[in-house]
């Protein structure tokens, strides 16, 4: 992985909005064009309400027309390898391949390379809805 997804990550990670768990949390996804969309966690009163960094990214990503993503990174402040939740790993693998390479990483960089396919075996599929 270049560095830069990951000081994306980091920087969205600074821009978290999470006062209530106080576990800031960033993503960065790179699409095959090398374009970066980062996002971090948004937390809100009602806690159920909020969202993860993972789906931040995923919105910025969309909004900018979405195309092949290649490579996920995520980090939490305080966390030695944050791993997307449940929801998130059926977010990202929507626009994801098994093969796409999903970085865990810590305040320092990558801590262990894992790929969609790891992250959600026996996923849910949209396919035969189409
Ligand atoms: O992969 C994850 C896991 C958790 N969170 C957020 C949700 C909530 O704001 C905080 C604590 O769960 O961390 C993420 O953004 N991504
Ligand atoms: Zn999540």
């Amino acid at each position: 992985m270049s560095h830069d997804l990951f000081e994306a990550a980091k920087a969205a990670m600074a821009k978290a909005y999470a006062p209530y768990s106080k576990f800031p949390v960033g993503a960065a996804l790179r699409t095959e064009d090398g374009r970066v969309f980062a996002g971090a966690n948004i937390e809100v009163a009602s806690y159920p309400e909020g969202w993860c960094a993972e789906t931040t990214a995923l919105g910025h990503y969309i909004m900018g027309g979405g195309g092949r993503i290649t490579e996920i990174a995520v980090l939490a402040e305080r966390m030695a390898k944050c791993s997307p939740c449940g929801g998130c790993r059926q977010r990202l693998a929507e626009f994801c391949r098994p093969e796409t390479k999903l970085y865990l990483c810590d305040n320092g960089g990558v801590v262990e390379t894992v790929t969609m396919g790891d992250m959600l075996p026996y996923g849910f599929r949209g396919d035969i809805l189409k």
